[in-house]
């Protein structure tokens, strides 16, 4: 059963993630901009491939993006690869979003039995955590509900997540469309639409809870009578510029859905760096084609 707990100011005294993301959008436009160091682009910023340059990349990115996007979304992994000092500066880099207002998802797309899902969520969620962003990313693949302690402990803290619905790489496809009438993908944006339906959306567009969908998706949302506006769920969408996706065919993608949507794009606005001038102007440019 979804949360019974999502109220409008939740213990945690912050406002439910949903409306936080609402206010972003709104002031901000539509683009999440992805910190995705990889070894090839800190080569390219002329950094080296450790936690110095790691660090120097992530900041950079986080001062050029100050006030002018409705988020950011560091990928978790291209941490993980530097150690434990590169989760520091992942938690370094959580801070100064927090400091400059902008919200943070941490694309960590975690997933478990629930006894260890609760120190994902504790990890990710929990206030007071290190690593506490404003939403995680999730991956419902050991079924729905054992994602439960993220969901509530997001609820209860004003936090937020997005579960995988539909991928953008081609090979998820294979899982995530299985069922024809009643895909995979179907269910979880059902089940997900069910947690929004017991948050108190007034005056919002969407709830807490949201999903990933692929900018690259296609013509797939129709083929398998996916409605996103039943789910009131806020849409990530990755595929953007790298893996070959325009705002434009997303439009056509999402159609009736466009206002639900955060695009979000990593290397292409990235490869803009080191410059934070260039950097921004790539994320701006990216961001027009969204509205
Ligand atoms: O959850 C994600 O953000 C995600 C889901 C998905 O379906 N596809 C996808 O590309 N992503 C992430 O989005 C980012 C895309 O990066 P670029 O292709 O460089 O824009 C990477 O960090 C991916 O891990």
């Amino acid at each position: 059963m979804p949360s019974t707990n999502n109220t409008t100011v939740p213990q945690a005294g912050r406002a439910p993630f949903g409306h936080r993301l609402a206010s972003a959008m709104a002031a901000h436009g539509p683009l999440c901009v992805g910190i995705d160091p990889h070894p090839g682009l800190l080569a390219a910023w002329g950094l080296n491939d450790d936690v110095e340059g790691l660090r120097a990349f992530s900041l950079r990115v986080v001062e050029a993006m100050a006030g002018q996007v409705a988020a950011l979304k560091p990928q978790v992994a291209l941490f993980e690869r530097h150690g434990s000092r590169g989760l520091a500066v992942l938690e370094e880099t959580l801070a100064a979003c927090a400091e400059a207002k902008l919200l943070s998802i941490a694309d960590a797309k975690r997933g478990d039995i629930g006894s260890t899902m609760a120190a994902y969520a504790d990890a990710w969620l929990g206030e007071g955590s290190p690593l506490a962003s404003d939403a995680v990313t999730l991956s419902p693949y050991l079924g729905y509900e054992s994602l439960r302690p993220a969901l509530d402990l997001a609820a209860a803290t004003g936090r937020g997540v997005f579960v995988l619905g539909l991928t953008s790489n081609p090979e998820g496809k294979a899982v995530q469309h299985v069922g024809g009438d009643e895909s995979v993908a179907k269910r979880i944006i059902t089940a997900v639409g069910a947690e929004n339906a017991a948050e108190n959306l007034s005056g919002v567009p969407f709830g807490s809870t949201g999903l990933v969908i692929g900018a690259t998706v296609g013509s797939a949302l129709d083929e398998l009578g996916i409605d996103l506006a039943a789910s009131a769920a806020p849409i990530l969408a990755p595929g953007l510029g790298a893996q070959g996706a325009t705002g434009a065919e997303m439009k056509v993608s999402f159609g009736a859905f466009w206002p639900q949507v955060l695009g979000t794009s990593s290397r292409d606005i990235l490869r803009a760096g080191p410059d934070a001038k260039s950097l921004l102007e790539a994320a701006l440019r990216t961001r027009d084609s969204l509205v």
